[in-house]
């Protein structure tokens, strides 16, 4: 099995190596078998990417902004006609069932060009009425920005970067997950097809000094991370050391709540989808799932009935629900968190048991996991997992959860399940998170902004508030009327 690229990485719109950087690989989870060979960058793969890029901007920025438009359609077209290619990519690389990949990932890409390829020639800034004076403003492109991404949706996070980007003006220096660094490389690929000029998106390869070396280089206008906290606050403090702008797509340990009059099928839906979706390796996951008392013993039947129906198995077969984790070694970290949940008075309500996998690296995998008893202080309720564990909280009143669902550090998301319309408003308003669902959960419409607040990050992508983020706005002053000048 090799998925092995041309060349580790993509630089002024061709594949480049610099076999002197040090060598890494990428592994198939399921199997553990290595699928590529890559170096990471050199100073040189670095100076190159910046340079290409900032030629690149020039031209991008001066073309007519639908003409940037129809080259991220166009990529998108490529991206949706490659799917299949692609997904079979992105399964071999992050292990995730062929099944979401199909769906989730390079269509959810595609979908992100598609939509800042439509709102590109929209972008613009407005005229301010003022007496004696034609005052607007500019939305200009920031120039060369800099992409980091996370190891769970590597094309997914490095199109939701590169479209709002790229139709704002910019050029991109994008670094994948070294752990998954595959198909942004297709990515890159597309848009020269599509038409974007050489070096307007380039991808460098390597680990966490890499993307260090880029968030720190004089020419990069912005950054913008997807990953853990630590890592984010540690980006974010080079980015204000330069005072350049960043966007932190991070961590969370959301709360999903379960009302006593929720629609108990959706709720238990919910609950599945936002714990075992992509092996629970989601960042707005709602992992402290409190449970209403009155709906408690009917929700908890049905969550466990409908748990034990997850197909786990080979990722790259049809059927399979889920598949292993990103390696062998996260799984083992996910492992020592059950343990430590159970260390700590949790009751474990799932067998740990796994099918038989033949071929495959049972050390990969963990079995969906529920434990009940969870209270705000264990650290099921309190650390971010980033696997399949879903943890049961009780409660009785809406004051009482709205306190305890704050309760964290973090902010990313937030769920709730009831029929009362009033309710659900008034709890969605009290909640701190920069997305919230009722009644459904892990949606991630193109059109709707994304992002954490607290230490979950800050700024936005997708919609049209990600041009926020990656435009910087000008004051122009004309004056109307005779200088008021006293000297
Ligand atoms: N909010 C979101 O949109 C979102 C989406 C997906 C994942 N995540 C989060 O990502 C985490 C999982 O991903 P991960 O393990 O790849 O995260 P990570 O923080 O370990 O790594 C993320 C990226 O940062 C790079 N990096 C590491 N140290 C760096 C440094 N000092 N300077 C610059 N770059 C550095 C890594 O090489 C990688 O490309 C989870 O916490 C998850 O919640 C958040």
């Amino acid at each position: 099995m090799t998925a092995q690229p041309i060349a580790s990485h993509f630089v002024d719109g061709r594949y480049v190596e610099d076999e002197t950087g040090a060598e890494f690989v990428s592994r198939h989870p399921a199997t553990g078998e290595v699928i590529a060979h890559l170096h990471a960058a050199t100073q040189a793969v670095i100076e190159a990417a910046f340079d290409c890029a900032a030629r690149a901007q020039k031209e991008w920025a001066a073309c007519a902004p639908a003409e940037r438009g129809r080259v991220l359609r166009e990529a998108a077209r490529i991206l949706r006609r490659d799917n299949q290619a692609l997904s079979e990519l992105e399964t071999l690389d992050t292990g995730k069932p062929i099944q979401e990949t199909l769906v989730a990932d390079a269509a959810s890409g595609a979908e992100a060009l598609e939509y800042f390829g439509g709102i590109a020639a929209g972008i613009a800034g407005e005229t301010i009425p003022v007496p004696g004076a034609h005052v607007y403003t500019l939305r200009e492109p920031l120039g060369v920005c800099v992409g980091i991404g996370a190891w769970n949706y590597p094309i997914q996070v490095a199109c939701w970067k590169a479209a709002p980007a790229l139709a704002c003006g910019n050029a991109m220096v994008f670094k994948p997950s070294e752990v998954t660094p595959l198909t942004t490389l297709k990515l890159a690929e597309a848009l020269v097809e599509a038409g974007a000029p050489p070096g307007l998106f380039n991808v460098v390869q390597g680990m966490g000094e890499v993307g260090a070396a880029l968030a720190a280089h004089p020419a990069c206008a912005k950054v913008s991370l997807t990953g853990s906290v630590p890592t984010g606050a540690r980006v974010a403090a080079q980015a204000g050391a330069r005072l350049i702008p960043a966007t932190m797509e991070l961590g969370g340990k959301s709360p999903l709540i379960v009302f006593d009059d929720a629609d108990l099928e959706d709720a238990v839906g919910g609950a599945l989808l936002g714990n075992f979706y992509s092996a629970g390796q989601v960042c707005t996951n709602g992992t402290r799932v409190f449970v209403q008392s009155g709906i408690r013993d009917a929700f908890m039947t049905r969550l466990l009935e409908r748990t034990a129906a997850i197909r786990i198995g080979d990722p790259t077969d049809p059927d399979t629900h889920m598949g292993p984790l990103i390696s062998a070694e996260h799984a083992g970290r996910v492992r020592a968190a059950i343990e430590a949940g159970e260390a700590e008075g949790a009751s474990r309500l799932t067998q740990d048991a796994l099918p038989d996998l033949p071929g495959l690296d049972s050390a990969a995998f963990v079995p969906p996991t529920i434990f009940g008893g969870v209270t705000d202080d264990m650290s099921l309720a309190r650390e971010e997992i980033f696997g399949p564990v879903l943890s049961l909280l009780d409660f009785e009143t809406e004051s009482e959860v709205i306190a305890r669902a704050n309760g964290t550090p973090f902010g990313l998301a937030a769920g709730l399940f009831t029929r009362d319309v009033t309710r659900a408003h008034r709890v969605a308003a009290a909640l701190d998170a920069g997305v919230c669902w009722i009644n459904c959960y892990n949606l991630t419409p193109v059109e709707a902004p994304f992002g954490g607040v607290k230490a979950s990050g800050m700024g936005r992508e997708n919609s049209k508030a990600a041009v926020e983020f990656y435009t910087r706005l000008k004051t122009v002053n004309l004056g109307l009327v005779p200088v008021d000048s006293p000297y």
